[in-house]
C-alpha cells in the first residue's frame, strides 16, 4: 500500500462497531486471547443453524458471549483539552459511539461543571486537572490508557497570551503527550492539528477546494499556525517509535478547517458585537471569498472514528494527516456566519464590503498598535487585526474524501442539522441573556 504524503511544502514556520484484534500496549496475552476470540466468534457463527443440535454448543455459544462483553468494554482512552469546545462534543460523541470503552479520562487544565453528569454512566469517566505543559503530569494521566486523542491547545490569533505560552503549550505540550506514550506504552496517538498548518500563508495564497495533496506554499510568521505545525509535525514524525512494550507508536494528524456549532466562542464574541450595532453586522469581507467551515458535531465524529480504525488500520493511517470535511457550504466567513445570525435576528449591511481592503488593513495595524501601548495596563484583544484580517481575507476551502477511503468517515449529520443545531444553540443562548 502506498503511504500518502501531505501534498504542502515549506516548513513548519517559514458507525462501524469492528471487532477483531487491539493490539493493546504491553498485553501480548490479549492479543493472543483475542485471536482466539476471533476464530470462536467465527465458529460460533458457522454453527447457528445448528442450535438444536447439542448442549455442547450451547456452552462455547455462552463461553462466547461472555467472551465478548468482557471484550467490549476494555478500552481506555485520554482526551486532553477534553473540556474545550471541539473537546466537549468529542467526549459526549466517545460516550456515546465507542462501545469498547472502559475508561474515559478527560485532562484539562480547567475542567468544566458538565462533567458530573457523564459520572453515572455505564463508562468510567475521570476528570483529570492537569497541565500538558507539565511532563509528569501527562504521563501520571496517561498510564494505561490505550488511545490518547490530543487537543489541548491555546487557539489564540487575537494577541491574548505571549507567543512564548502559545509554543509552550502547543509544542512542548504535544513533545510531553509524546514522550508520556512512549514512556507509558499508549500505543495511539490521534493529533487535532489545523487547516492552518497548510494556510492561508503569509503571501495571502488562495487555496481552492485543496486536498491533502495539493502542493501549496505553508509558510506562517504568526505563532499559532508556526505551533501547530511544529507541533504536527512531531506527531507525524513519532509514527513508528516503539513504545513500552516494544509496540509501534501509531499516530495520524486531523486538520479541521474553521470549526462552528454549539459552544463556539467566536460566534458567541460576532454575535454579541452585532447586538452592540443594533442588529447589524457590516460586511468586511468579499462574498467571493471562500473560507472553509465544518460542523462541530462531524469534527467530533471524525475524532472517534479515526481513533477506533487506527488500532485496525495502523499500516494505512499511521503517520497520515486528514482534512475535516463535512457537507457544509463554501461561502464567506460573513456569509456563513450569517446562516445563523441571520435566524437570530442580525443583519449583514452591504453586498460589498463597506470599507475599502486598505483602510481596515489600517484599522487592523492600529488595532495591533493600541495592543501592544495597552499591553501593561489592560488587555485589548479585538477580533480585527492583521492576521485574522488576513485570514478572512483569503480563500481557503477544502475538497476531499481521504478520510473516507482511509476509514470509511461519512458526515454525521447534515448540513440541514448542523444548521439547526447551530440556530438552536445561538437561540436558547439569546434567551438566556434576556
Ligand atoms: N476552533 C477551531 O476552529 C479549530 C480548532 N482546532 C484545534 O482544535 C483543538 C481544540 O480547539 P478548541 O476546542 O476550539 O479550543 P478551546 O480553547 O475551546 O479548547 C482547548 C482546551 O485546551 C485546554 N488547555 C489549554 N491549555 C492547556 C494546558 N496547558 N494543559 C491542559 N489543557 C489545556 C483548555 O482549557 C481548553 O479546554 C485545538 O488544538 C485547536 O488548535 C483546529 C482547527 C480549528
Ligand atoms: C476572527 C476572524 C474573522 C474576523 C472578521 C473581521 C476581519 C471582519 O473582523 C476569523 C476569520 C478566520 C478565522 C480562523 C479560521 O477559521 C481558521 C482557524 C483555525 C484554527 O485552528 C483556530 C481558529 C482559526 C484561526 C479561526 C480564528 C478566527 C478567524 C481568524
Amino acid at each position: 500500500m502506498p503511504v500518502e504524503r501531505s501534498g504542502h511544502q515549506g516548513g513548519p514556520c517559514g458507525k462501524s462497531r469492528r471487532g477483531g484484534v487491539e493490539a493493546v500496549p504491553g498485553m501480548a496475552r490479549r492479543e493472543e486471547q483475542a485471536e482466539g476470540d476471533n476464530h470462536l466468534s467465527l465458529a460460533g457463527n458457522e454453527r447457528r443453524p445448528a442450535l438444536v443440535a447439542s448442549l455442547g454448543t450451547l456452552g462455547l455459544w455462552l463461553q462466547q458471549d461472555m467472551a465478548d462483553s468482557a471484550q467490549a468494554q476494555k478500552l481506555v482512552y485520554l482526551v486532553t483539552g477534553g473540556c474545550g469546545f471541539l473537546g466537549e462534543h468529542v467526549v459526549r460523541m466517545l460516550l456515546q459511539q465507542e462501545p469498547r470503552l472502559r475508561e474515559l479520562r478527560i485532562f484539562d487544565l480547567h475542567l468544566g461543571p458538565w462533567l458530573e453528569e457523564l459520572k453515572t454512566g455505564p463508562v468510567q469517566v475521570t476528570a483529570i486537572q492537569g497541565d500538558v505543559t507539565q511532563a509528569h503530569e501527562v504521563a501520571a494521566a496517561m498510564a494505561g490508557a490505550h488511545v490518547v486523542i490530543h487537543m489541548a491547545g491555546l487557539v489564540d490569533v487575537f494577541g491574548r497570551a505571549s507567543p512564548e505560552t502559545i509554543h509552550a503549550v502547543n509544542v512542548q505540550g504535544t513533545k510531553n503527550v509524546i514522550e508520556a506514550c512512549v514512556q507509558t506504552g499508549t500505543q495511539f496517538l490521534v493529533y487535532t492539528s489545523s487547516m492552518e498548518v497548510v494556510g492561508p500563508n503569509i503571501k495571502g495564497h488562495p487555496f481552492y477546494r485543496g486536498n491533502e495533496d495539493t502542493p501549496y506554499e505553508a509558510v506562517h510568521r504568526h505563532p499559532y499556525p508556526c505551533s501547530k505545525a511544529l507541533a504536527e509535525q512531531l506527531v507525524l514524525e513519532a509514527n513508528g517509535r516503539k513504545v513500552r512494550g516494544g509496540l509501534p507508536l501509531v499516530t495520524c494528524a486531523l486538520r479541521p478547517t474553521g470549526i462552528y456549532g454549539e459552544g463556539h466562542q467566536i460566534m458567541r464574541d460576532i454575535y454579541h458585537q452585532g447586538l452592540r450595532l443594533g442588529g447589524r453586522l457590516f460586511r468586511a469581507i468579499p462574498a467571493s471569498v471562500e473560507h472553509g467551515r465544518v460542523y462541530v458535531g462531524n469534527v467530533a465524529w471524525m475524532h472517534v472514528l479515526v481513533a477506533r480504525e487506527l488500532q485496525q488500520r495502523a499500516a494505512l493511517m499511521g503517520g497520515q494527516v486528514y482534512f475535516c470535511y463535512d457537507k457544509s457550504p463554501y461561502k464567506s466567513y460573513e456569509d456563513f456566519n450569517m446562516e445563523f445570525l441571520g435566524p437570530c435576528g442580525l443583519r449583514l449591511v452591504g453586498t460589498r464590503p463597506l470599507l475599502p481592503y486598505w483602510l481596515l488593513m489600517l484599522l487592523a495595524a492600529l488595532n495591533a498598535l493600541l495592543q501592544w501601548l495597552l499591553r501593561p495596563l489592560l488587555l485589548y484583544a479585538p477580533l480585527l487585526n492583521p492576521y485574522t484580517l488576513a485570514m478572512a481575507n483569503t480563500t481557503f476551502t477544502v475538497s476531499t474524501n481521504k478520510a473516507q477511503r482511509h476509514f470509511g468517515y461519512e458526515p454525521l449529520f447534515s448540513w440541514e442539522e448542523s444548521r439547526t443545531r447551530t440556530i438552536r444553540w445561538m437561540q436558547t443562548m439569546d434567551s438566556s441573556a434576556q
